[in-house]
């Protein structure tokens, strides 16, 4: 945490906020809390960065951060060190409400699932920037990736306000100068070091998620 408050009044580097994503696995693959949370601090300053018509998701997203801030801060916050450890803890304790919404609107496990729906649509957005030819339009690829993830837990009206920000996104080339990473070439080489390390944390995050059937949670 203190090498990305270090880093805050620094130009913004994507590099930094994808390298906190090596942070979150441990030696034996559990994701710790603070860095995936760290992560999407970093992204969300990036979506700042784009302009406000991106405001509203990143309201929602610093919602969350918060959310889980709150635990990890929480009396009980050794309890949510990581990913593995939030979800025993809070089924174990009853904390977490499983078919409809409930005494636990907040609990670390529905909280973190939708970030971790969003980093899927990161991942996949990711992917297609990494492989796209100079002429490829941003709105195109994050829509895309967007209808492929996070739009099937998205109602109606929420998946338009985010259909009517994505064509504001800067093109490819402005894109990759706000990453502030270096050439196209290095944003490429870039991405395709990051990429797997998302990937990794996604899918430790979604077996276990699977595993205690967690996947739907209201
Ligand atoms: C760069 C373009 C950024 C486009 C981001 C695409 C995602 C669009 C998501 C639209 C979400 C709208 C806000 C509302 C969401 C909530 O309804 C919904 C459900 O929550 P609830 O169950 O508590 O009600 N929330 C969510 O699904 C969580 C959304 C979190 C979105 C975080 C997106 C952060 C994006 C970071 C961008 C970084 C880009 C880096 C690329 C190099």
């Amino acid at each position: 945490m203190a090498g990305s408050g270090a880093s805050e009044d620094q130009k913004f580097c994507l590099r930094e906020v994808l390298d906190t994503f090596k942070l979150c696995l441990s030696q034996n693959k559990e994701v710790y809390l603070e860095h995936y949370v760290a992560g999407w601090r970093g992204l969300v300053k990036f979506l700042s960065s784009l302009g406000s018509v991106f405001g509203f998701i990143s309201k929602d997203a610093v919602n969350k951060i918060q959310i889980l801030v709150g635990h990890l801060d929480g009396e009980n916050g050794s309890q949510y060190v990581t990913v593995q450890s939030m979800v025993k803890y809070e089924l174990e304790n009853e904390l977490v409400d499983l078919s409809k919404r409930g005494s636990h609107p907040e609990s670390g496990c529905r909280t973190l699932l939708r970030l971790h729906r969003a980093l899927r649509w990161l991942e996949l957005f990711l992917e297609r920037l990494r492989t796209s030819a100079e002429d490829s339009k941003t709105p195109v690829m994050c829509a895309e990736a967007y209808n492929e993830s996070l739009a099937q837990h998205h109602p109606w009206v929420v998946r338009k306000a985010a259909g009517m920000a994505f064509p504001w996104l800067p093109g490819r080339t402005a894109f990759f100068e706000v990453m502030n990473v270096g050439t196209p070439e290095q944003v490429v080489a870039m991405l395709g070091e990051a990429l797997p390390l998302i990937s990794e944390v996604y899918q430790i995050t979604e077996d276990l998620y699977a595993q205690h059937n967690l996947l739907d949670l209201p």
